[in-house]
């Protein structure tokens, strides 16, 4: 049978509340277990119990509302974030197109942040300037490639991020919302490019809000709902599952507004004061 490119067991992060999650190389070093924290009142997890197999040349979606732990998922599949319970194992490197940025310096240029982001993922300098105009060409910025990136727009930055990432030979690409601030023609580019790498053999994990980029681009979706897998199954399934529950919810909250309505009216009725009729009103 074949082997998963990616598994996750029994996955779980915990975060503090209104603390960054501790850094990944000193807890290398400094190991903790959940429980063994110190403000276990203020302990959450995004995510818990989490198990799946993704397989070579899956195209898999990650649907979920929002903070529901999407991110934080490719954030352990990298590895750069260090789970707190279970494990994620990938066979093979990762291309993250994670942040907007792709992990750009902003006082660097984009220039210098290709060289930069293509070695940090271990290309070669031969082969990055192999790639370098092809980069260049995608993302449009001829003419801002010697401008700091801190200056370019949040699509700029998107555009030569996905340069960058979809040129790294890595097997499994990861994308998060990465497409949502792209015009229709940067769209149009990043699906022949995808498409192009699914053709390859690659592996991609995709999340997005998009149903149509989703279907576009996934065959299977994992529904992520209270920090958990839901549903795995055709994309078209996870979503399904998805809509259900946002239908769920929002007759929940609806529910409870109204339970909460007539709460308050019958206390209201009930403090009013009861008027009694006076002598002359009565003898009437
Ligand atoms: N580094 C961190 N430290 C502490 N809490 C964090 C950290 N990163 C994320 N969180 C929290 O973990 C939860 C899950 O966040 P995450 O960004 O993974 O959600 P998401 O599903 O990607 O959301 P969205 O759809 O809005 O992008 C949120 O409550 C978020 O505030």
């Amino acid at each position: 049978m074949e082997e998963p490119i990616i598994q996750a067991r029994d996955l779980g992060i915990c975060f503090a509340k209104g603390k960054q999650k501790k850094g990944r190389v000193k807890d290398l070093f400094v190991r903790r277990s959940a429980n063994q924290k110190g403000a276990a009142a203020q302990d959450f997890w995004p995510l818990r119990h989490v198990n799946f197999d993704i397989f070579p040349g899956d195209a898999v979606g990650i649907i979920g509302r929002n903070g529901t732990g999407k991110s934080t998922l490719l954030r352990l599949i990298t590895g750069v974030l260090i789970p707190d319970e279970g494990y994620v194992r990938r066979e093979g490197r990762v291309a993250p197109l994670i942040a907007l940025s792709a992990g750009f310096s902003g006082d660097l240029t984009g220039r210098e942040n290709v060289n930069l982001v293509g070695a940090l993922h271990g290309m070669s300098s031969k082969e990055i300037k192999s790639k370098f105009d092809e980069i260049v060409d995608f993302s449009e910025l001829e003419d801002f490639i010697d401008t700091p990136v801190k200056h370019y727009s949040s699509g700029m930055k998107v555009r030569l991020g996905f340069g960058v990432i979809t040129q790294l030979p890595h097997p499994i690409l990861l994308v998060d919302e990465a497409l949502a601030v792209g015009d229709a023609a940067f769209k149009r580019k990043c699906q022949v490019v995808i498409r192009g790498l699914l053709d390859q053999g690659r592996t991609l994990v995709f999340v997005s809000h998009s149903e149509g980029d989703l279907k576009k681009y996934c065959k299977r979706g994992i529904f992520l709902d209270a920090g958990t897998v839901v549903t795995d199954g055709t994309v078209q399934e996870a979503l399904d599952s998805y809509k259900e529950a946002e239908e769920r919810d929002t007759k929940r909250k609806a529910e409870k507004k109204k339970r909460q309505k007539a709460e308050k009216e019958a206390a209201e009725r009930a403090a009013a004061p009861v008027l009694v009729p006076g002598p002359a009103e009565a003898a009437t």
